[in-house]
């Protein structure tokens, strides 16, 4: 059934593209007023911004239909495309880590952009997805009926073609604008299409494609496409999943999830950084978040724990929270005008995570892969209070088997835990901090990277086939 809708996908590409290639126009109009006016506009785009940020190439544009590259000298930056979305913050975090590490440990061999290719060049709903995937994960049971229901591959392939029909030749567009030699996805909807686009394009042999997961153990389907050079999976249970769902094991690899540079590398030291973030020196902190979006039962938790980590009888209190609320600015101002018994730092969306994880002693979260990679990085204990029902599932166990924390949804039994850990169990906070470490991948996303550039490298003179714009993309246009 699933070979039967490839086959019918690749037959609408076929349809949409039409009889001749130079039917794919970027800028030479198709008939469709709009959709031409916004590729027009992404060409003129495009050209600008190579000119803007490329000393070592210049294109020739006085004739879109005959775009040329001239290469000058001989180690040529190679253009690199992470496609995301922001449907919660772990595909993006995992996006920016792949683009620090190249740098590190590449420098300027790697032009790494980072794009949400629907947002940018598709209509709705497909650029909407942010906002729907919110609707659905706050409404459980619709997202666990669109979670499952779309799991076998001939529903998936089904829906994913039907948008192809509709949106390959905007994708198309937004993969042009960059002429990637390598793609990297880290999001589970962004397989199918591009690769449909680069393999009707026939550039499937000249642009290579990796998929990152970016889930610990039960993500969706749509993650595995045979058509990956490589799948990198973040866990020995995804690669078992990678391989039940028909990928080789030359295409799987196993590193970790891919984590910001920043936390595997920098030497952080809780003092310090307690004394740069303002908080108390001497009192136990706990780091209470969920996810980018700042989901969960937050605000239950925060009050739960003012009770538990405060001593009535001596008035005092025995241990200090810090809220990240991430974008939910709602909750951000409504904890910020609370008055508290215990030093509480209410703060948004913050970029320097990994300072606020070393500041702290323990965290408390929903069970975000990302969140809970970044803690054992930190080696912090770990509170699951919730998770978002299909792909955050198995995180729970992947973190309590491990011995790296704990279960629970209630915000009193959350609170005592912390209680006890900073009171009569510090033994068992260092044993599960201990376990944390030990769980730990810091550098996932080094090997990550590495290998990538290992693949390219095997590729030699492919890459500077590939970027022969004339044979490739630009013949399109
Ligand atoms: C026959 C029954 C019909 C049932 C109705 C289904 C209608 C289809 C509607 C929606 C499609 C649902 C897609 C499910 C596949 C999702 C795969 C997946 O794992 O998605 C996860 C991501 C979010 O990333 C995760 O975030 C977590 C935290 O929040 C965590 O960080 C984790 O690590 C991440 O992986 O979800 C998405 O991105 C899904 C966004 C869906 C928004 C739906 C908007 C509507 C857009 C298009 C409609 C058509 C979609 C076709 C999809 C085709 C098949 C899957
Ligand atoms: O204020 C915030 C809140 C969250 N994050 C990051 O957002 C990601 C959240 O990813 P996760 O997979 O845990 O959950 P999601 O947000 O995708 O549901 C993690 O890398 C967090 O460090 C962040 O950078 N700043």
């Amino acid at each position: 059934m699933a070979t039967t809708v490839m086959a019918l996908a690749e037959k609408v590409l076929e349809r949409v593209y039409g009889t001749s290639k130079s039917a794919v126009s970027v800028a030479s109009g198709d008939g469709d007023g709009e959709k031409t006016h916004r590729h027009t506009h992404h060409h003129i785009h495009r050209i600008k911004s190579y000119d803007d940020i490329d000393d070592d190439v210049y294109y020739s544009d006085e004739d879109e239909s005959s775009l040329e590259l001239i290469q000058i000298g001989a180690e040529r930056t190679k253009n690199l495309l992470i496609l995301m979305s922001d449907t919660g913050g772990g595909h993006r975090a995992s996006a920016e880590a792949i683009r620090d590490a190249f740098k590190i440990e590449f420098g300027d061999k790697y032009r790494v952009i980072v794009k949400d290719v629907w947002k940018e060049y598709t209509g709705w709903p497909l650029n909407d997805m942010e906002r729907s995937y919110k609707f659905m994960v706050k409404h459980v049971q619709l997202w666990k009926v669109a979670f499952h229901s779309t799991s076998p591959k001939w529903i998936h392939s089904s829906y994913l073609a039907a948008i192809a029909a509709y949106y390959a030749k905007e994708v198309e567009a937004g993969l042009m604008e960059y002429k990637p030699e390598i793609i990297i996805s880290v999001h589970p909807l962004m397989q199918h299409i591009p690769l449909w686009v680069l393999k009707w394009q026939e550039l499937q042999k000249r642009v290579l494609f990796v998929t990152v997961i970016t889930d610990l153990n039960t993500c969706h389907p749509t993650w595995f496409h045979p058509g990956v050079n490589r799948c990198y999976c973040p866990s020995q249970e995804v690669a078992k999943r990678a391989l039940f769902d028909g990928l080789d094991e030359s295409q799987v690899r196993v590193f970790g999830l891919p984590v910001r540079p920043s936390f595997a590398r920098a030497v952080l030291v809780k003092d310090d950084l307690r004394k740069e973030l303002e908080m108390d020196q001497d009192l136990r902190a706990v780091l209470l978040m969920g996810g980018g979006e700042g989901m969960g039962p937050v605000k239950e938790t925060a009050k739960a724990l003012e009770e538990f980590l405060y001593d009535k009888e001596n008035r005092k209190p025995i241990g200090q929270m810090v809220v990240i609320c991430g974008r939910n600015k709602k909750l951000a101002s409504s904890l910020e005008a609370t008055e508290w018994k215990i030093p509480v730092k209410v703060r948004g969306f913050e970029t320097q995570m990994e300072k606020w994880m070393g500041a702290c002693d323990c965290i408390i979260t929903k069970a975000g892969p990302g969140t809970i990679a970044e803690s054992l990085i930190r080696s912090l204990p770990i509170i699951l209070n919730d998770y978002i029902p299909g792909q955050e599932k198995g995180n729970v166990p992947y973190v309590v088997e491990n011995g790296a924390g704990v279960f629970t949804r209630s915000p009193k039994e959350t609170a005592r835990i912390v209680g006890e850990w900073f009171s009569t169990k510090t033994d068992e906070l260092e044993q599960t901090s201990d376990n944390a470490r030990k769980l730990a991948q810091p550098e996932a996303v080094f090997d990550i990277v590495k290998d990538i550039d290992e693949l390219s490298e095997q590729r030699g003179p492919l890459a500077n086939v590939s970027y022969n714009l004339t044979s490739s993309f630009a013949s399109l246009v």
